[in-house]
């Protein structure tokens, strides 16, 4: 598995933000909490510790933009879990599309969101600068377009992705900006570009299956060959397709479904249906192997007249289109033809009525000779020296020729059908430039691998080792716009991948149809031809308990590959009888599906000299797709599959993660990691890292200058400085963030110091304050008081006094009146006594002897 290698993160102390892998998330990020030597203990975000080796772990951005970068070459720190969060961030905002550089990567939504691809969008992304909107297929369309009408050169765009990622749909997308761009004013008849639309329909119908990946999953690879003139107008057109699924003509399983167009055909009106005396879906053994006869949301009887209105558009006559549905018909019913044994050893029969009637409707529909027909499926023709034999087959022999027929009949019949469409469409013999569109299958990695994953990835590694050529180009050319010096990037390649599948002699292709040509071989002397073959390549594994596997360590990963049927599947003839029987068909349709061979080797027992073998054929399609797109100046759409529920809003880390990885987008990080990942613009470096050397920010220098300055007294190696980026190596950035980092720290410190005084002081001063407010309050209250005891006692003591005057005054009134009265009486009875006396004296001096009155 590749693995984006970064610098080694340096400068991680404790409390710095980390990203620690992670099974079940991929990346966590947290916080360092203990250093030990090699050995890092991070406290997760979700609370957990855990320990990871210094190499592995990668500093986290805290200045990452809250949304996102619509450029992952933008990030500060380029790496797995950095691009991971972006994507993750983005497809949250409902922002599928990012740029990696020229790079779009597209997450699937799995919902519609019309507004993205509407008439306004289009518009907007008319003649606009690359990088001025947000990230969109119409962008890279757009710039596609206007660099071929401006250096008039071809383009290419090539889309890839896993199934049910969203390449199908992507590559819609950009045939209909193209269209929108190139197109014509509607004039008499179909346009162009009209019919190149509508083929995706046709195509779709007989190309395309549910499968447990995506319901409408392409079953071939797909090159558009968009031609213009030399006014930017669409000209002409031409489809290339490759590798078409065969096997699932006869064999489906459960969930998945056939091939679309026999669903169409089993719900097309009643006529037609007793035309080609079709019934319900599960009657027939090729539909019948799944229990998936339906698709949600799709309405297969409004589908098939909506496939015959396609065929319409791109040209297929009604004739040919009732010619194409009959053989579609007699595949169905050919598949129902069961075989029992037969009276002699190793002979076989017709199994009931049932199948008579099967093969007769066979027979009819392809219009050829029943008994022939039987002939052909039951025996075969063996040419020795000496006489021409007729050998029967066993039932299981007969079944292998019947899903033979089946398959070829239906592969012949797809590529007739994208024949057709180009010759309807017309190629343009005077276009001066092209857009090529590919939609083609991503890198593969089963639980069993066959033959088909060997081809695909084949495929994948030629595509990724034109991807690694093109990205390296392109950093190459972005350092030399720059003027710095770009001698030591490395250049990865996985050209040794190659030479292992494709190099002749001594390839697995070659070696391969080696064994198809050899008439005792079994897939298990191949695989031991193999084992002996590459013992010492590091590429190729053995794996220990299998003889037959092999593993090839592809760029993506390895894959083990089983071989049983890598032999059956690499033949590719027609077997004679079938030949002869085809193209002698009453229907001249089918009879042109099986043109008569050129050398008349079908009756020869030397097959095996004129053998020809799917695996080469392959490969010489593929370097023809090679050297057109070499001719091409090629632009990258990789479609990302988010989860594999394939419902919208859901965000599985690993399982992007594993995408990127195979999507070489991560390869491509890779490179730019093995030059100068880090790109800001003057302006960006002085605003981050102007603190660094302040002097120099208040010295009024120019950018350039003051960036120069900056780095030359932080003695920084690994930088240089373009015409308006500085480049920065691996990990620098992280080295300068640290720096960064410690003098915040200390400002930081200082500002706290002063900031903590100041508010102590602060608090001091207002405390101060509170205390003497409140002793003054105390203080007058306690005064108060005093004043008020002083007061009473006051009044006590006046009212003491008064009181005391009051009774002493009362007392003496009393003890006076009582004088008085005591006076009174005393000085009456004293003045009575006198009186009495006086009047007695004078009584005694009147009446002398009346004295005695006491
Ligand atoms: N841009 C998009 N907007 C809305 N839905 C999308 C978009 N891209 C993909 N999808 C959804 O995802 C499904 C699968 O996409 P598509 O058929 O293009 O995948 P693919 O990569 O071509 O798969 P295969 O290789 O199996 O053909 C589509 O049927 C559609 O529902």
């Amino acid at each position: 598995m590749c693995v984006v290698e970064m610098g080694t993160p340096v400068n991680i102390i404790i409390g710095s933000h980390v990203w620690a892998e992670d099974p079940a998330v991929a990346w966590i990020d947290g916080q360092v909490s203990k250093i030990n030597g090699e050995e890092v203990e991070i406290q997760t975000s979700d609370g957990k510790k855990v320990v990871a080796s210094l190499s592995k772990i990668y500093p986290k951005d805290l200045e990452a933009p809250a949304g996102g970068v619509d450029d992952m070459t933008k990030l500060s720190y380029l790496h797995e879990p950095g691009v991971l969060q972006n994507l993750a961030t983005r497809y949250k905002l409902n922002e599928i599309y990012t740029y990696t550089g020229s790079i779009l990567i597209a997450i699937n939504p799995f919902q519609r969101l019309p507004h993205l691809y509407d008439g306004h969008m289009m518009e907007q992304y008319k003649g606009a600068p690359f990088g001025e909107l947000s990230p969109h297929v119409f962008a890279i369309a757009d710039v596609a377009y206007r660099a071929m009408i401006n250096e008039g050169k071809s383009n290419s765009i090539l889309v890839s992705g896993e199934s049910g990622a969203g390449k199908t749909e992507t590559t819609k997308m950009l045939m209909r900006y193209l269209a929108y761009l190139g197109g014509r004013k509607a004039t008499e008849g179909r346009t162009v570009e009209q019919q190149v639309l509508e083929s995706n329909p046709v195509l779709e119908a007989f190309g395309n299956a549910k499968t447990v990946r995506n319901n409408n999953s392409s079953r071939f690879g797909k090159f558009v060959e968009i031609q213009f003139d030399k006014h930017g107008r669409i000209s002409g057109a031409a489809i290339r397709t490759y590798l078409l699924e065969r096997s699932r003509v006869c064999q489906v399983s459960d969930p998945e479904r056939n091939y679309h167009c026999f669903y169409l055909l089993c719900a097309a009106p009643p006529e037609e249906i007793e035309k080609y005396k079709l019934a319900n879906p599960k009657s027939f053994h090729y539909l019948n192997q799944s229990n998936c006869y339906e698709l949600v949301g799709v309405n297969d009887a409004h589908e098939y007249l909506a496939t015959r209105r396609a065929m319409d558009i791109v040209g297929v006559s009604e004739k040919e289109q009732d010619a194409i549905f009959r053989v579609v018909a007699a595949i169905l019913h050919l598949g129902n033809v069961e075989f029992a044994k037969g009276k002699e050893i190793d002979s076989s029969v017709l199994k009931d009525d049932q199948s008579k009637f099967h093969l007769q409707m066979t027979a009819e529909l392809l219009m050829c000779d029943l008994l022939a027909l039987e002939d052909a499926l039951l025996k075969r023709v063996m040419v020795t020296p000496e006489e021409v034999i007729k050998r029967s087959l066993d039932p299981v022999g007969a079944t292998v020729s019947r899903d033979g027929l089946a398959k070829t009949l239906y592969s012949r019949l797809f590529d007739w059908l994208v024949d057709k469409i180009n010759v309807s469409i017309g190629q343009d013999p005077n276009s001066k430039s092209l857009i090529g569109v590919l939609d083609i299958y991503g890198f593969e990695s089963f639980k069993t691998n066959s033959f088909e994953q060997f081809c695909i990835n084949f495929t994948n590694e030629k595509l990724q080792q034109h991807f690694n050529q093109h990205v390296f180009k392109m950093e190459q050319e972005e350092y030399t716009k720059e003027e710095i010096d770009w001698s030591y990037i490395e250049f990865v390649d996985n050209q040794d991948v190659l030479d292992l599948i494709e190099k002749k002699p001594g390839g697995i292709v070659a070696l391969l149809d080696e064994a198809c040509m050899f008439p005792k071989s079994t897939h298990e002397t191949f695989s031991q031809k193999l084992y002996q073959t590459f013992k010492a390549h590091k590429r190729f594994i053995k794996p220990k308990l299998s003889r037959t596997d092999f593993t090839i360590a592809h760029y993506a990963g390895e894959v083990l590959y089983q071989s049983d049927q890598f032999l059956d599947k690499n033949k590719d003839y027609v077997v004679p009888e079938h030949q002869d029987l085809l193209s002698a068909s009453k229907c001249t349709f089918v009879a042109g599906l099986f043109p008569p061979l050129q050398e008349e080797t079908t009756k020869s027992s030397s097959k095996s000299s004129k053998f020809s073998s799917i695996g080469s054929r392959f490969k010489l399609q593929l370097q023809q797709l090679m050297e057109t797109l070499n001719s091409t100046e090629p632009h990258y759409i990789r479609c990302v599959k988010p989860n594999n529920l394939l419902k919208p809003a859901v965000f599985e880390n690993v399982n992007v993660m594993q995408q990127l990885r195979c999507g070489g987008v991560l390869e491509a990080i890779r490179i730019s990691c093995a030059g100068y990942p880090t790109r800001k613009t003057f302006f960006e470096f002085l605003n981050r890292f102007g603190l660094l050397a302040p002097e120099v920010l208040e010295g009024n220098y120019d950018e350039k200058v003051a960036c120069k300055k900056i780095l030359e007294k932080l003695e920084l190696i690994g930088s240089q400085i373009g015409k308006t980026k500085i480049f920065l190596r691996a990990g620098k950035m992280a080295e300068l963030d640290a720096r960064r980092a410690l003098k915040l720290n200390n400002a930081a410190k200082v500002i706290q110091g002063q900031i903590r005084t100041h508010i102590a002081r602060k608090h001091f001063l207002a405390l101060r304050k509170a205390t003497i407010c409140i002793q003054s309050i105390w203080r007058g209250r306690l005064a108060c008081k005093l004043y008020e005891n002083m007061k009473r006692e006051a009044a006590a003591l006046k009212i003491q006094t008064n009181l005391r005057r009051h009774v002493a005054r009362m007392t003496y009134n009393k003890l006076k009146f009582s004088v008085l009265v005591l006076q009174t009486g005393l000085r009456a009875m004293t003045a009575r006594n006198e009186f009495r006396y006086r009047k007695r004296t004078t009584a005694v001096n009147y009446y002398p002897g009346s004295l005695a009155w006491s």
